[in-house]
């Protein structure tokens, strides 16, 4: 099971890589291995992501802490995937800093969220109401992780969703990687668009969904 997990982490990891998705360190990733007790395997902190290594993960418990004696350090930012498999069945979650989720996060970020409307792709959010809205939260990016975990936990109320952390980046959860890769995706997808959007229709940041 733990290698199978490792496995599949590892090519989520690979194919975000090849999306440059992991500048100068950034970004951590994680997959839940078991439920009871509840232990999950994360990246370890301020390695470089993009390369494959048996020193990219380890395991870790309910609280964020190393289940074995190890020279690796957790990703600093363990606490947010903590609070991801404490409140939810999420099966994975990642969290990566683009310059689209950056730039969406400062634009929107005063509102407190971004929302979205007519795009085909707020269907990969399981979303499928004609006329449906997503609002994807904005929270502050505190430099106290416990505070960040806390503040991002009140928005971790499905087994599937996504958080923008100001000015620093994205996290994603779904109960499979394939449902976290595919929100990760999208979300991405629909900045960019936004953004692009905003270079021909500026006074669309104005528009209240
Ligand atoms: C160098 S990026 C600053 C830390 C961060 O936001 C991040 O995502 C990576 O931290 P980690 O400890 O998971 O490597
Ligand atoms: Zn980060």
């Amino acid at each position: 099971m733990l290698k199978e997990k490792w496995d599949e982490l590892a090519d989520v990891k690979e194919e975000l890589a090849e999306r440059d998705w992991f500048m100068g360190t950034s970004g951590n990733l994680a997959i839940k291995v078991s439920n009871h007790p509840l232990q999950f395997l994360v990246t370890a902190s301020g390695k470089d992501k993009r390369k494959r290594t048996r020193d990219d993960f380890l395991l870790v418990d309910e609280f964020g802490r190393p289940v074995e004696e190890n020279h690796l350090k957790p990703s600093a930012e363990t606490l947010l995937h903590v609070e991801i498999y404490r409140r939810t069945n999420a099966g994975c979650s990642l969290h990566v800093h683009t310059i689209d989720n950056n730039v969406i996060s400062e634009v929107y970020g005063d509102n407190g969220e971004v929302t979205f409307q007519g795009q085909e792709l707020i269907k990969a959010f399981d979303i499928w109401e004609e006329d449906a809205v997503l609002k994807i939260p904005i929270i502050r990016n505190y430099a106290h992780i416990p505070t960040l975990a806390d503040t991002f936990a009140e928005h971790v109320t499905g087994d599937s969703g996504a958080v923008l952390i100001r000015n620093h980046g994205i996290t994603v959860w779904g109960r499979t990687s394939f449902e976290a890769k595919k929100i990760l995706e999208a979300s991405e997808f629909l900045f960019r668009y936004q953004l692009r959007l905003l270079e021909h229709k500026p006074y669309q940041l104005f528009k209240v969904v």
